[in-house]
């Protein structure tokens, strides 16, 4: 479990640099949001643009208005007809505006969806290129976790960095008019603005910094929340009364972080209050700067609405656009998350690979092998060497920990050995393109996934592309056994299986075992691997799957892992593993005749059955 102490202590303070740093990510996110939807993005720039101008041009029509109510009011032959010109046209304009701006609002959304759509497939597909071993280091996990969570935020961040754009127009005219008639307003401006900006900007970087140096326990609390209400783990939660420890180490862990994030946004607030009541002094000031212009006859009274309804229109308009600038810079942190994930190199690709063999001819040679998890110094595999023959069944028998499974995911090249080679017909299997050999498999591991998708699916999942084969997913049903467990789901193949969705049908252990079984036969695969596939089974299912089996791999390279050694007997030859290193490695009979572990393990066991 993460340290969540020594994490507030290393929080960085990140710079003002550091966030305009993250902004270089912007260009490259607006080209992807471009690729999204280029009539979506041309319709929505558009929209802003005229739009951008709607402000001045109403407050400009406003001191038309008035000084020709004024000039009215003053004169003998009194004319309104050019009054109602401008009210009309400033009624116009607001109507265009309104229309524009929920023109925008949909595109935004739109454009939001789409992109949310396109990024969440592409992490989905870069995950599945990514190693095991990589997936399992918690910081490269963090990042991912990162990358996942943000996807809404990306999809504000586009909406306010367009609506930023629009403001920098906006914001231009209207300092444009300032300039125009009293360049002093300008300094004004700047005086009640910059100062906010800058502690914008610096409070951003610290809010990252809490955040990111608290994605581990961020992902502690999601774990402890996931256990504490969940359907899968209530059972033990209520019959170990496990219900208060979680609940205590979850709001422990949740006050640490609420205490550090209370403290920072009475602080972010306590100095933009500081800063704001300097900008309001501003405002008064370029308020006196404006009314003596009138007084002296300088500007107009028209003038002094359109350049007071300027300025401040511009104080709140650069507040927001500061403030969402921040945003942005906050958000651009998160998008250099999601960039590092989706360019993170791919060590396969880009390679020379050797041509994958049709057919196996002589079969796989492991040769002095060592592996310890990426992490640990814990050796798993000591020197392991032995050769799997093409057609050969061979099982792996050992204690728990033993390094069964590990030896298997090294020669599915889930991990890189630390030492020694594993060759495939005399060649060594990382020259061969990852995905493709890794195709020359049909595993079924222990802790198979039980997807909540039908039962069709769930055995599809074998060979997607057969989802919709009816003979074939029948044929894997009735090898497997799986045919059974559709006789008690209430729609057949379309059963939803699990809880979580409406209609869902549960199923017991062993029939879930039997489904992933069936996964097995859905594919014609080179090599068959079975990890404890049988464990939930009676006696009399396993028995026949395995009986099942054997028949159907006949002349076919398998491995299987098992603890009753009922099943382990009909394999070709047995390799025993203890502590990482092979012990022994013959046939049923050859095994016997030794006075060592199989035969003092199968003895046990055959005792227990007498
Ligand atoms: N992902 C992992 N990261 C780090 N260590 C691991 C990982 N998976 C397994 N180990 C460690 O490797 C050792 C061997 O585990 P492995 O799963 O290969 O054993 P096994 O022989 O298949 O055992 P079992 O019969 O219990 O399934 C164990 O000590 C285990 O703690």
């Amino acid at each position: 479990m993460a340290n969540s102490l020594s994490s507030i202590q290393d929080q960085k303070k990140t710079s003002v640099k550091t966030s305009f740093q993250a902004l270089r990510f912007i260009p490259r996110f607006f080209k992807e949001i471009w690729s999204v939807s280029p009539s979506l993005f041309l319709t929505n720039l558009f929209c802003r643009l005229v739009n951008a101008f709607t402000p001045v041009v109403i407050l400009w029509v406003g001191k038309l208005i008035i000084d020709e109510i004024i000039a009215q009011v003053d004169a003998t032959n009194a004319d309104y007809t050019q009054l109602w010109n401008y009210v009309l046209l400033e009624f116009g304009i607001v109507i265009l505006s309104d229309i524009l701006n929920r023109l925008t609002g949909i595109t935004d959304g739109l454009l939001g969806d789409r992109y949310n759509i396109d990024s969440s497939e592409k992490m989905i597909r870069k995950t599945s290129k990514i190693d095991i071993g990589q997936l399992e280091d918690s910081e490269f996990y963090d990042k991912l976790e990162r990358a996942r969570q943000q996807t809404q935020g990306r999809v504000g961040l586009m909406s306010t960095a367009l609506a930023q754009a629009q403001s920098i127009i906006s914001i231009g005219t209207l300092i444009a008019g300032l300039i125009y008639f009293q360049p002093i307003l300008i300094v004004l401006l700047a005086l009640s603005i910059i100062p906010l900006f800058i502690n914008e900007i610096r409070f951003s970087g610290q809010q990252y910094s809490i955040s990111r140096s608290w994605t581990a326990e961020r992902r502690e609390l999601d774990y402890l929340r996931y256990i504490g209400a969940n359907d899968k783990t209530a059972k033990e939660i209520k019959l170990f009364g496990l219900t208060d420890f979680i609940a205590k180490r979850f709001r422990n862990l949740s006050e640490q972080y609420f205490e550090i994030n209370k403290k920072l946004t009475i602080r972010r607030s306590a100095y933009s209050a500081g800063f704001n009541v300097l900008g309001v002094v501003c405002y008064y000031g370029a308020y006196l700067v404006i009314i003596r212009s009138v007084l002296v006859g300088t500007i107009t009274i028209g003038e002094l609405t359109f350049l007071s309804a300027s300025f401040n229109r511009l104080r709140t308009s650069l507040q927001t656009f500061f403030t969402n600038f921040t945003r942005i810079t906050e958000s651009a942190l998160y998008l250099k998350d999601y960039f590092d994930f989706i360019d993170w190199k791919i060590t396969d690709e880009d390679r020379e690979f050797s041509a994958l063999p049709k057919e196996i001819h002589t079969g796989f040679e492991i040769k002095d092998l060592h592996f310890a998890y990426p992490g640990s110094d814990h050796e798993v595999l000591k020197g392991v060497s032995f050769k799997l023959k093409a057609g050969e069944k061979m099982a792996f028998v050992g204690q728990n920990g033993a390094g069964k499974t590990t030896l298997i995911k090294l020669m599915l090249r889930f991990y890189e050995p630390t030492q020694g080679e594993i060759l495939l017909d005399g060649i060594n299997i990382n020259t061969y393109e990852k995905a493709a050999y890794q195709q020359f498999f049909g595993v079924i591991f222990q802790d198979f996934f039980r997807y909540e998708f039908t039962l069709r699916e769930n055995i599809a999942v074998g060979d997607i592309i057969a989802v919709n084969d009816d003979a074939r997913i029948a044929n894997a049903a009735r090898l497997s056994l799986a045919n059974e467990v559709i006789e008690t789901l209430h729609s057949g193949y379309e059963t939803q299986l699990g809880k979580r969705f409406s209609r869902g049908q549960e199923l017991s252990g062993g029939q879930w075992q039997k489904v992933a079984l069936a996964r097995a036969y859905m594919k014609d695969a080179r090599v068959m691997v079975l990890d404890e596939p049988t464990s939930a089974l009676d006696a009399k299912a396993e028995y026949e799957v395995f009986e099942r089996f054997i028949d159907l791999t006949k002349g076919k390279t398998s491995i299987i892992i098992s603890h009753r050694f009922s099943t382990v007997r009909m394999a070709d030859r047995i390799l025993v593993l203890q502590n990482g290193r092979i012990l022994e490695l013959g046939t049923h009979e050859e095994l016997m005749q030794e006075p060592k572990l199989y035969a003092e393990l199968f003895d046990l066991q055959a005792q227990g059955y007498k």
